[in-house]
């Protein structure tokens, strides 16, 4: 492979291929496992894999080949196909690629193994997705979205283990909730551990519990939250960052549905379903010997992977007046222009950070009114680092800038101007808290982190 050109991060893609339904079928021409094939057809929930894994839906035989070699995904009617940071690379020709968009024809080599992907047409008979908006709380109607909700009102139904992949804010935890509310364990708990929540050395102890003087402060006993979760359902989010020294006391627990409290001798079996969530490329951390093989498989029995919201045709306006409206917003007041500006974002937080966008224009209103350009040009005068900005940061920035730059041109004497400022911002800040969790106070003065009495005292004098 001598002559073979390395890209640091290669996207390949041809431009000439027809968008449309259709299937692909990756087929061995060469290889070990020469004559096998591997239909995708784009109802898979995420990825699928190729390597010696038995995790793998096309698992070769081949020795040159990674346990977990590639990944392959159909998207609107491409294949992506994405390395996995195998140890031999993959190579489109003589390209060694990391990730690229296939429409047909190509022939793919892992390892001493040519892989042939062939694009046809899909069958008339494939039915459309069926027309459903939403599962349980999580909303969306766009194609990405409808062919992922079958498979979740299956799931529903059964007591498997889930995991469920996606980046940040596409709702991870909100479809683990949704399986939770729409299964038959309804009405058991439904309890979230996230891994990174709780400092290293007590993750032990809050997965399975504790007895009195295990360690230091550990005055009292306490269950862990799989006996938390009995007869419920248990979220491990970010199961990716869970380290490598628990998990096998994590896989043994599961195997066996019983845990041992930390200091405790007695085995306790409990009775729950497990889903797991993750911002991770789990199938690249076991690669990397950062996540045991074995608690993967455990772990994944069905995978869901949530596409990011620039993904999803449509959904942001859908998303962005749903959410509007169930904030209390009136129909017919979040202005078409806005819409069409957060449609072109690119939201890299997800569905929170159009949430977000959302909540702040409510309580906000008027500040985001000001023109982008008026905002810009205050913005480069103050803060130079804040053109540089993306499209939504900037825009960020404005509104408080805006405010700033008002109250210093009113001309007020320090004193005063300062106090405009803080009454303005604990007048956004309750607003904008108590929209987020629907007027409650109680919730709000939580979220606030400060004493409900507190919290009310600041909303009677900012909100007079
Ligand atoms: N499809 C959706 N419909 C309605 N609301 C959604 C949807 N997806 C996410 N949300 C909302 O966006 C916010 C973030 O969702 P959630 O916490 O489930 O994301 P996540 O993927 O678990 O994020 P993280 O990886 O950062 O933990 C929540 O307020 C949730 O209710």
């Amino acid at each position: 492979m001598s002559e073979a050109v390395d890209f640091e991060r290669t996207v390949m893609q041809k431009q000439d291929a027809p968008a449309g339904e259709c299937v692909f079928v990756a087929k061995v021409i060469d290889g070990p496992d020469r004559g096998r094939t591997l239909t995708l057809d784009g109802a898979q929930p995420s990825s699928v894999l190729v390597g010696q894994s038995p995790a793998c839906a096309l698992q070769l035989t081949d020795r040159e080949v990674s346990r977990r070699h590639i990944a392959l995904e159909p998207r609107a009617g491409r294949l992506h196909l994405r390395d996995l940071g195998s140890t031999n690379g993959t190579y489109l020709e003589k390209l060694r690629i990391i990730e690229a968009e296939l429409s047909g024809g190509e022939v793919v080599r892992i390892g001493s193994t040519c892989l042939r992907f062939d694009r046809m047409p899909l069958a008339p008979a494939s039915a459309p997705p069926p027309p459903l908006n939403a599962f349980g709380r999580l909303l969306g109607a766009s194609p990405e979205m409808r062919r992922l909700y079958p498979l979740c009102a299956r799931l529903a139904r059964a007591s498997i283990a889930v995991l469920v992949e996606g980046e940040t804010g596409t709702g991870k935890e909100l479809l683990a909730e949704s399986l939770h509310e729409q299964g038959p364990r309804a009405q058991g708990p439904f309890i979230v551990f996230d891994c990174t929540a709780v400092p290293a050395n007590l993750v032990e102890s809050e997965l399975f519990g504790h007895e009195r003087g295990s360690f230091t402060g550990a005055v009292a006993s306490r269950r862990g939250v799989f006996e938390q979760a009995d007869g419920g359902t248990l979220l491990i989010d970010e199961i990716g960052e869970l380290d490598l020294a628990l998990q096998p006391k994590l896989l043994r627990a599961l195997e066996r549905s019983e845990v041992r409290r930390v200091g405790g001798d007695r085995a306790r079996k409990f009775d729950v379903r497990v889903i797991s969530a993750t911002r991770r490329n789990l199938d690249q951390e076991v690669q990397a010997g950062r996540f045991r093989d074995d608690l993967f498989h455990r772990l994944a029995v069905a995978r869901i992977e949530l596409p990011p919201l620039r993904r999803r045709t449509g959904d942001i306006p859908r998303l962005a007046r749903a959410l509007w409206s169930s904030m209390g917003g009136d129909e017919g007041e979040l202005p078409e222009a806005l819409v069409r500006q957060w449609n072109d974002d690119a939201w890299p937080g997800n569905v929170r950070e159009l949430r977000n966008a959302v909540v702040r224009r409510l309580a906000l209103g008027e500040v985001e009114l000001l023109e982008p350009s008026d905002a810009a040009a205050t913005d480069d005068a103050v803060d130079p680092a804040g053109a540089a900005q993306g499209a939504h940061g900037a825009h960020d920035a404005h509104g408080a800038t805006g405010i700033l730059e008002h109250i210093i041109s009113m001309g007020l004497p320090f004193g005063t101007a300062r106090q405009h400022v803080l009454d303005a911002f604990e007048r956004r800040y309750v607003e904008r808290t108590l929209a987020e969790h629907g007027g409650n106070v109680m919730r709000a003065a939580a979220a606030s982190g400060v004493a409900r009495r507190h919290f009310q005292r600041v909303k009677s004098r900012s909100l007079k």
